[in-house]
């Protein structure tokens, strides 16, 4: 670990992030790297370059992806990875994490989330505000839980899915990657087929 905390993204996700690193208190710098130049400081951070500035930054800092569209966050992680940046996980202190339960690499577990036993968490995942987790999950790489989602046991979720806010996911359900899931849905049934699915229960949209 060391003392400087680099934070790709200062948007609202990007502050929340921040919010979890300042509470952890692990790093005594905490910085951002954004694209957008006309952004100067954001919650008091200074903005310290753009996001190709990251490997100048190698050897003195750690990193975090903090750009809510999987996809891309998916793509800016990767490539970090790639050139033996360090990337870390933040999970604020308020967030209930049960016994056995794996989180990879990148992935933000933010406040009031509970994740049950045994359950696992893919890299670059956003396990959002008061959403809940519950046993025996696998959640796949770069899967974004979004505030207030409740998935129930066994339940497994895709890779790059958003689950959109306070969708709910049945026991015993998986979800294939690539599919968006609506606010409020409820998906009773397997999802097999990458989509966007709405409603109660789920219905699909984008045909
Ligand atoms: C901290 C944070 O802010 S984290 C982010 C939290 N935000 C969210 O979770 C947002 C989740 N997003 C949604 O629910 C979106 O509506 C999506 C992704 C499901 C669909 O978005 P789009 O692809 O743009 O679809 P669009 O808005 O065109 O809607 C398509 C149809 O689905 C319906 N629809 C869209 N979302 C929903 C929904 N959540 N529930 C029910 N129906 C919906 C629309 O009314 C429309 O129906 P129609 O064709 O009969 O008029």
């Amino acid at each position: 670990m060391k003392d400087k905390l680099i934070i790709i993204g200062a948007s609202g996700h990007g502050k929340v992030i921040a919010d979890i690193a300042i509470k952890m208190n692990k790093w005594q710098t905490i910085a951002f790297l954004d694209d957008d130049e006309s952004i100067k400081a954001s919650m008091g951070l200074e903005i310290i370059g753009k996001t190709a500035d990251a490997f100048t930054y190698k050897d003195e800092a750690d990193f975090f992806v903090a750009i809510g569209t999987n996809a891309t966050r998916e793509k800016v992680q990767e490539k970090l990875i790639a050139q033996g940046i360090n990337v870390i996980s933040l999970i604020h202190p308020d967030s209930v994490i049960g016994t056995d339960v794996e989180i990879g690499i990148g992935t933000a577990v933010m406040a009031g989330v509970v994740i049950n036993s045994s359950s696992r968490i893919g890299k670059g995942c956003i396990i959002n505000t008061c959403s809940s987790v519950d046993h025996d999950n696998i959640i796949e790489d770069y899967v974004h839980i979004s505030p207030g989602v409740r998935t129930a046991g066994n339940v497994g979720i895709g890779k790059v899915t958003w689950l959109g806010i306070s969708s709910v996911i049945n026991n015993n359900i998986n979800i294939c990657s690539g599919c968006k899931v609506g606010a409020g849905a409820v998906v009773v049934k397997d999802i097999t087929e990458p989509g966007t699915y709405v409603g109660v229960p789920v219905r699909r949209v984008d045909r």
